[in-house]
């Protein structure tokens, strides 16, 4: 049976993005995504037909222009329509091809074939719904954070544990794989992370072993890791950073993007009160992606 998808876009402006972005997330969207749209953007999310009523968007627009509005932005234009889920899942693919990304990356759509380049790990992806195709700022600076995180040019990597959390394609696990991390664990509350996830392990020829992929959040991480990275929004950091006392070992480190440039110095706040030490902020764009080291006793 063909499965249909409610198509809700809002267009809006770029600084609006968490704000839509979250409410659209809340609401239970799948896949949400977005793109720029002559000094606009455009961000858009599925849910299944049978999940939601006419009202429920109608209701939905509501929100989305109130929390907009409230922050001082002008107001969005909401738009939905009904689609198959073959005809929106490849649509984009036509417009996504490899991308270098930082010094050692080389992202790939599962279905081409680039060249070789010697000084460059291959990943390869097929995301489907989930987010993370590394075009996005706030996964490039993860990938970026993760090389330097993993750099092994003046001393072997020691055996290196990682939590991702938000897994989405599994863009972020699979980079710290191939880059020499030892296992991951990565976790997403969506269930179409998981299996694009699951996928891109397989066409990695990754492990389950080496790369555990859970349905959820923290909580699906059974052991303290070594490193974490986090690319949620900047009010599910905030929210989940106090939440990860199993997670932590002294020294570890933590990457943590999806944070507006205004919203940089919250989240600081938030991780210095959970005795993490912030290190770098790295920028792209509006967003920005903070590198922290976990040291419960600087301070005290
Ligand atoms: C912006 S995407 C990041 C995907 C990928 N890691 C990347 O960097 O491109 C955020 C992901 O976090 C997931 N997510 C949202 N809240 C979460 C939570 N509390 N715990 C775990 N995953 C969550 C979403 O389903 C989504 O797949």
């Amino acid at each position: 049976m063909i499965q249909r998808w409610w198509e809700i876009s809002v267009t809006c402006q770029a600084a609006a993005e968490e704000v839509v972005y979250w409410r659209l997330q809340c609401f239970g969207c799948e896949g949400v995504a977005t793109q720029q749209q002559q000094g606009r953007i455009l961000i858009q999310g599925y849910v299944p037909q049978q999940q939601i009523t006419l009202l429920d968007i109608a209701a939905l627009g509501v929100w989305i222009e109130q929390d907009v509005v409230a922050q001082g932005y002008l107001p969005p234009k909401l738009q939905w329509q009904l689609v198959n889920e073959q005809d929106w899942a490849h649509s984009w693919q036509a417009y996504w091809h490899p991308l270098p990304v930082g010094d050692r990356l080389l992202i790939c759509p599962a279905w081409e074939d680039p060249a070789i380049d010697e000084q460059r790990f291959l990943l390869k992806l097929d995301p489907g719904m989930a987010f993370g195709t590394g075009t996005h700022a706030t996964t490039q600076l993860c990938l970026e954070a993760l090389e330097m995180q993993l750099d092994d040019t003046f001393a072997p990597l020691p055996p290196t544990v990682i939590a991702d959390i938000g897994c989405g394609s599994g863009i972020l696990s699979i980079a710290a794989l191939l880059l020499g991390a030892t296992k991951v664990y990565a976790v997403d509350v969506s269930d179409l992370a998981v299996i694009a996830t699951q996928r891109g392990a397989a066409l990695n020829h990754i492990s389950p072993e080496q790369l555990v992929v859970a349905q959820g959040s923290w909580e699906q991480v059974p052991e303290p890791v070594d490193g974490i990275v986090c690319n949620i929004l900047a009010s599910v950091i905030m929210e989940l950073v106090p939440q990860w006392t199993p997670l932590l070992k002294p020294k570890m480190w933590g990457i943590f993007s999806g944070i507006l440039l205004e919203q940089a110095d919250q989240v600081a706040a938030v991780l210095e009160q959970q005795g993490w030490s912030l290190g770098s902020v790295w920028r792209r764009q509006e967003w920005c992606c903070l590198n922290a080291r976990f040291e419960p006793n600087a301070y005290r």
